[in-house]
């Protein structure tokens, strides 16, 4: 896929303007606050409806009340026109000027790199859900549906759990009043649970051929660190309700578990390097760029923010020959990447064509 074109309005610092992109590694350098992560983050939104900004607002200009972002998507079958427009809390999307729910923007259409990436294996057990759930979500809608769903009920039964807490002490707790809540949890905790795990069947062997390709010399392994297992999880809520009724919250689940990352067999967030954190990040957003491709018939465009940070020559020469094997890679740095089909110079919001670089 490749992104011909980029307007934004009022979104974050950048200035309104359209950026025409030219098939190939373009390469988008600038001083730092130049508003770089900006573009690909407008870039992102606009492609997947997927964005990592805590809370809507955060995206619109300082001042503003509305921004608004436009792709123009070329694809196997064609053109297509892309919008996210942005208010207070709210987010409208269209694809060929037909709205449709964020969702429906063609989830398998843009990877993202970012050094932030490193948090997959150094931040908490909620990084690396998110992850599989983003991921899996993007290759099945039924994912995201079923997750959707267990993600509503689950709140319900808490909250059941929560005002059942407090009754306990009067002795007026009425436990059986959870079966209807158990029942749908189950039922749908256990297909998320039975599809994490044939996700991470074909992502992991994609990962540990990328984390070699890396130079990464330590055996990479990927396990689901599960609270309970397809099988067992109605039988699990039964056995733990006691305990869940004094504490007032569900503890088995796919809403507790962990993607679990060893290397050569010692737990990854606890022992690696900043650099090697990085390294195995890289390999999963390979293996993610990879799976995608296979379920869209086309390689999504690749955003690659600061591609130097924290990598050694071979991992930046890596990346770069990924990127250079895909249709379009958009890559930001402070300094132009070398061989690009295109430049753009970034300052304070505004983008200027370079042309080529040597
Ligand atoms: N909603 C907003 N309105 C206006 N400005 C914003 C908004 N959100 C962020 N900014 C500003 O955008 C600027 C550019 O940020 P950005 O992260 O894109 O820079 P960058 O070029 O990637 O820099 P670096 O090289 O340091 O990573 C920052 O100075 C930030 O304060």
């Amino acid at each position: 896929m490749r992104l011909r074109a980029l307007t934004t309005l009022n979104f974050r610092n950048l200035t309104p303007d359209t950026l025409e992109l030219p098939a190939g590694l373009v390469s988008v350098s600038g001083a730092n606050g130049a508003g770089k992560t900006n573009l690909l983050e407008a870039a992102y939104l606009v492609l997947t409806g997927l964005t990592e900004a805590g809370r809507l607002e955060q995206l619109v200009a300082r001042g503003s009340g509305e921004a608004y972002v436009r792709a123009d998507l070329e694809r196997q079958d064609g053109v297509s026109i892309l919008e996210v427009g942005l208010g207070r809390g709210r987010r409208v999307a269209k694809v060929d000027g037909v709205r449709v729910r964020s969702g429906a923007l063609p989830p398998g259409s843009a990877v993202w790199i970012r050094p932030e990436d490193s948090e997959l294996i150094l931040g908490a057990p909620g990084v690396r859900r998110t992850f599989l759930d983003a991921l899996l979500s993007r290759l099945s809608q039924r994912y995201a549906h079923q997750l959707s769903l267990y993600e509503r009920h689950l709140a319900q039964r808490n909250a059941a759990l929560r005002a059942m807490t407090s009754r306990v002490g009067e002795g007026r707790a009425e436990p059986w009043a959870l079966d209807v809540w158990d029942a749908k949890v189950v039922e749908l905790g256990t297909e998320i649970l039975s599809l994490r795990r044939r996700v991470l069947a074909r992502l992991t062997p994609l990962a540990q051929e990328a984390h070699e390709a890396l130079g990464g010399h330590k055996a990479l392994t990927l396990n689901l660190d599960e609270t309970t297992t397809p099988e067992d999880f109605h039988a699990d809520l039964l056995r733990r309700r006691d305990e869940e009724l004094a504490r007032g919250v569900t503890l088995s689940g796919p809403h507790r578990d962990d993607l679990a990352m060893r290397l050569d067999d010692f737990p990854a967030g606890d022992f690696v390097s900043r650099g090697e954190a990085r390294t195995i990040a890289l390999a999963l957003r390979k293996a993610e760029l990879d799976l995608l491709t296979e379920r869209y018939g086309e390689p999504p465009v690749l955003l690659v923010d600061d591609w130097t940070a924290e990598l050694d020559p071979q991992r930046r020469n890596f990346l770069l020959g990924l990127a250079r094997a895909l249709p379009q890679a958009l890559i930001t740095g402070t300094d132009a990447v070398p061989g690009a089909a295109g430049c753009y110079a970034a300052h304070d919001g505004s983008f200027s064509w370079q042309g080529g670089s040597a």
